[in-house]
């Protein structure tokens, strides 16, 4: 197994290109599956998580191949198959190929993910959307087995919370569903938009993007088409976070800086200097201010709130500043697992139910030390932390890294950060 070497305490200067977003890739890969032919995704960043769901598609009978950063998947020759435990327990967005293989086939059988580093995460929405369509759902041996004779009828769905996947779950299955589908309470990620996106270039007849009410008028067939992945916002963040952690002016580049609002307002709050253009976004902070760096409070949200996704990251953030801060994770209920070994570096920080406080030890108040990534969020934050310190921190684990950012030490080194892996 590989660990990561960082050898802190050196400001950030220079470029980072972002790479397409994970959150996105996922549900458009598995948006292939709805119509036969060959797809073109562009942007699609090579993670351990996108070969995990292409290997889900050829277990599926699609077809694949790459080129630099473009996929063709050739959805021609669908078959019924099992989506076993194996790929599911390593990663619970595969739960995203039920929607598609019940528009495209009548049926699905998919295992139910387990629970998880960060929280229960249970798919009961997803579900119960299914059946509002006329889908039998049964539990089977720790597979949902889902079934429905002939087409789907749309129906009304509505989610208790706004759940990212459940939304584009429910949406890909109601394209294909005969008559009007209506998503109350939907999910407004920017990656709910661009799969709405590639659903309308297939032929998807879709209202509301990027709003809480979606309605989608079902058609009979669907094509293929092409789309371009939009930009990591979290992998956007992760860089402009560690250059506010270890000071510095690091440009992020093809980004997208109005899908991270409450990042880019938080950092500015803290004392960072965020400059945006259009692609790209800026930050400055003088190494040697690093001390006037503020404690500010967060509350992790739906989009456009402050992304759970970016809690981890700003935590570690918060623990070099001057100050208190208050950290509240309202999505899932078990998202902390990065503090136990934030405090092995020497952080502050006291944790009650879904709320943290941090009390900032200042610039200099980290120390480096073996530490494990928990998770892939609880990872960078672990990264952050590392170069910040004073010295050589080891991270054990990296494969939760490898699941969501493309080419971290490359990017990384090109900043000018001295970070490597080695075999444990
Ligand atoms: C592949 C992907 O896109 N992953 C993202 C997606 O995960 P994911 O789509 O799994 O997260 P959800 O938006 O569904 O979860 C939001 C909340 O709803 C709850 N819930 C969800 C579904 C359900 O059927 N029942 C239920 O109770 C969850 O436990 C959680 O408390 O959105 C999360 C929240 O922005 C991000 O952290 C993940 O990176
Ligand atoms: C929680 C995450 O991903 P997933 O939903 O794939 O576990 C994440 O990207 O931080």
């Amino acid at each position: 197994m590989e660990k990561l070497i960082v050898e802190g305490g050196k400001p950030l200067y220079g470029e980072v290109r972002v790479s397409g977003a994970k959150n996105a890739a996922l549900p458009l890969i598995a948006a292939t599956l709805l119509a036969p032919g060959v797809h073109v995704l562009k942007n699609v960043p090579d993670l351990r998580d996108t070969r995990t769901i292409l290997s889900l598609l050829k277990e599926l009978g699609a077809m694949w191949r790459r080129d630099g950063d473009t996929l063709f998947i050739d959805c021609t020759d669908i078959v019924y198959d099992d989506v076993s435990y194996d790929l599911v327990k390593t990663m619970r967005a595969s739960v995203l190929v039920l929607g598609p293989l019940l528009g495209r086939l009548g049926r699905a059988r998919v295992s139910l993910p387990g629970g998880c580093a960060i929280g229960e995460r249970p798919i009961n929405f997803h579900i119960r959307g299914f059946e509002r369509f006329g889908v039998t759902c049964r539990l089977e041996q720790g597979y949902v087995e889902a079934a429905i004779d002939g087409r789907m009828h749309g129906a009304t769905v509505y989610f208790d919370i706004p759940s990212v996947t459940g939304t584009e779950n429910i949406l890909m299955a109601s394209v294909l569903a005969e008559g009007t589908t209506v998503i109350k309470n939907a999910a407004r990620e920017p990656e709910v938009g661009n799969l709405i996106d590639m659903l309308v270039g297939m032929g998807a007849s879709i209202e509301g993007r990027g709003s809480s009410q979606l309605t989608v008028q079902g058609v009979e067939t669907l094509r293929p088409t092409t789309t371009e992945i939009i930009p990591d916002r979290i992998e956007a963040g992760t860089y402009l976070i560690a250059a506010a952690a270890a000071g510095g002016e690091v440009t992020v580049n093809r980004c997208c800086p109005e899908h991270l609002p409450a990042l880019l307002e938080k950092l500015t709050e803290a004392g960072a200097e965020v400059v945006v253009a259009d692609g790209s976004v800026t930050l400055r902070f003088d190494p040697q201010q690093r001390r006037l760096l503020r404690g500010v409070d967060i509350k992790t949200m739906p989009y456009p709130g402050y992304p759970t996704d970016l809690q981890a990251q700003f935590m570690a953030l918060m623990t070099l500043s001057s100050g208190i801060c208050v950290i509240r994770e309202t999505i899932f209920e078990n998202r902390f697992m990065h503090v136990a070994e934030l405090r092995r570096m020497g952080a502050d920080i006291r944790t009650e139910g879904s709320n943290a406080v941090v009390a900032g030890r200042g610039p200099n108040g980290l120390s480096g030390a073996r530490v494990m990534a928990t998770d892939l969020r609880a990872s960078s934050s672990l990264v952050i932390a590392g170069l910040a310190a004073a010295n050589r921190t080891e991270i054990s684990r990296i494969y939760h890294l490898e699941r969501g950012y493309e080419d971290l030490v490359g990017k990384l080194t090109g900043l000018g950060a001295s970070v490597w892996k080695e075999q444990e």
